[in-house]
């Protein structure tokens, strides 16, 4: 049966998404799910159950309130309903049992953090100022204000009060038994908002075929970076905690993160995976050589997950050019080189192609979401996959993508296309990790 939001649904989506979101760092989850008891879990879930239901606020709102007649799309209002029914399991979610925990463990929750174990500040995601720029011209996202016209306060991570006393504590099962639950919870949540992107995809193509349209609109486009965005934060946050619920500790990782991530080893997995893939779409024995200049002990903190899929993404559209500017029957081919090197602020990771370059004309719309060369660009009306499979292209969704998962962590991607001979893609990933998730 479909979810229908009820008015008094609407009002509370109203009152939550009235609050700002909170931002957090890479830097800031690792501390707070270093060594993890049933304790510091349970105080984990609590900021989820805070900061979530504020996410999916924002979402069902701005779902409803978008341009051109948008947000009466079938599919845009399907994933209007998975964001309510979503935040309404949240809000409906019980608090912890504290009434029937003994007092020694009550007194282990609500203790004050000693000095050291207070989060370290974030900063500003060096991208809100692109974003800014971007987003300036837009009108229809009011500015989230409360009645008085100023904005609701939230204290910022740092000084929230998520700590719990687990030196020599003994968790009773019942709280055990409510991070179980509440794992599951946010489990069901992860996996129904599994085909998000392709559903929305879905639905900005159902308009477009409505309007006749070829290109989406600027404030739809910036949306859609806005909606995408959100959408890796809060995958983020669930994904952590379900891992810090779930997985054996492992001396490297804290739930997704991991702290020693190889460079090396996830960019040559990703050209393995990418090398495949397009060898399997074109019926190739062999595609294009791809070399790698990466220094093996490149170690830093990191979601594995993000990194493989931006350089997975950015080879197969190298690999692509250069097959088709060569033509899949050669023996030989340039090769693709991905030179990785790490300064001060930054690790960058150039991938450098012969495959012929991006006219300049066609570089505004590379960042477009749905604008691909690929023919054959559909999504099939009852696309069900769990989410992008992975395509050698066709969705045109790859270069924006990427980008926002870049930024997500203060980095950033570049292009730089020589017509005619090649494209050099610059993917910067931010080594400091104390930037905040740049929220919108
Ligand atoms: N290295 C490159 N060389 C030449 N053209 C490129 C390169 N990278 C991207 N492009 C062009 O930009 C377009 C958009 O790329 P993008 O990765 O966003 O989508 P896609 O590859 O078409 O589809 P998918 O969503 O499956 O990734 C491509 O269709 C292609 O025309």
């Amino acid at each position: 049966m479909s979810f229908r939001i009820s008015p008094d649904l609407w009002h509370k989506i109203r009152h939550f998404a009235s609050f700002p979101q909170t931002g957090v760092s890479l830097q800031q989850m690792v501390l707070f799910g270093q060594n993890p008891s049933q304790g510091t879990l349970l105080k984990a879930g609590e900021f989820l159950l805070e900061e979530l239901p504020i996410r999916l606020a924002h979402r069902v709102k701005e779902l409803d309130e978008l341009p051109h007649n948008l947000s009466e799309m079938p599919s845009i209002n399907k994933v209007k309903d998975w964001y309510a029914q979503s935040f309404e399991e949240l809000i409906s979610f019980p608090g912890p049992p504290m009434d029937s925990l003994p007092q020694h463990i009550r007194d282990a929750l609500l203790v004050q953090p000693p000095k050291q174990h207070k989060l370290p500040e974030s900063t500003p995601n060096p991208s809100l100022a692109f974003m800014a720029d971007d987003f300036g011209s837009m009108s229809f996202t009011p500015p989230k204000q409360n009645g008085n016209g100023a904005q609701k306060m939230r204290i910022p991570m740092e000084r929230r009060r998520y700590y719990a006393n687990t030196s020599g504590v003994v968790w009773p099962p019942e709280v055990r038994d409510y991070n179980r639950r509440f794992t599951k919870t946010l489990e069901a949540i992860k996996r129904r908002h599994d085909p998000t992107v392709t559903t929305v995809a879905q639905g900005v193509l159902e308009w477009k075929r409505k309007c006749n349209a070829r290109n989406i609109d600027l404030d739809v486009q910036h949306w859609l970076d806005r909606f995408y965005l959100s959408r890796i934060g809060i995958r983020f946050l669930i994904g952590q905690h379900i891992a810090l619920n779930t997985l054996q500790p492992h001396p490297d990782y804290v739930g997704i993160i991991c702290t020693r991530s190889s460079v090396h080893e996830i960019v040559h997995e990703a050209i393995e995976n990418a090398r495949f893939v397009c060898e399997e779409h074109y019926a190739m024995f062999k595609g294009p050589p791809v070399q790698l200049i990466c220094p093996k002990d490149l170690h830093f903190p990191y979601v594995p997950g993000h990194l493989s899929h931006i350089v997975f993404e950015l080879l197969k559209n190298s690999l692509r050019a250069v097959v088709e500017r060569y033509g899949p029957d050669r023996d030989t081919y340039p090769p693709i080189k991905v030179i990785v090197v790490e300064g001060k602020e930054d690790i960058t990771i150039k991938i450098s192609d012969e495959g012929g370059g991006i006219p300049r004309s066609a570089i505004p719309l590379i960042w477009t979401y749905m604008y691909t060369t690929m023919d054959g660009q559909n999504i099939d009306q009852d696309f069900q996959a769990s989410d992008f499979k992975a395509p050698m292209a066709g969705f045109g969704y790859g270069l924006p993508l990427s980008r926002l998962y870049a930024r997500y962590f203060g980095g950033d991607l570049r292009l730089i296309s020589m017509d005619g001979f090649g494209t050099d893609v610059y993917i910067h990933l931010n080594k400091l990790s104390s930037s905040r998730e740049p929220l919108q």
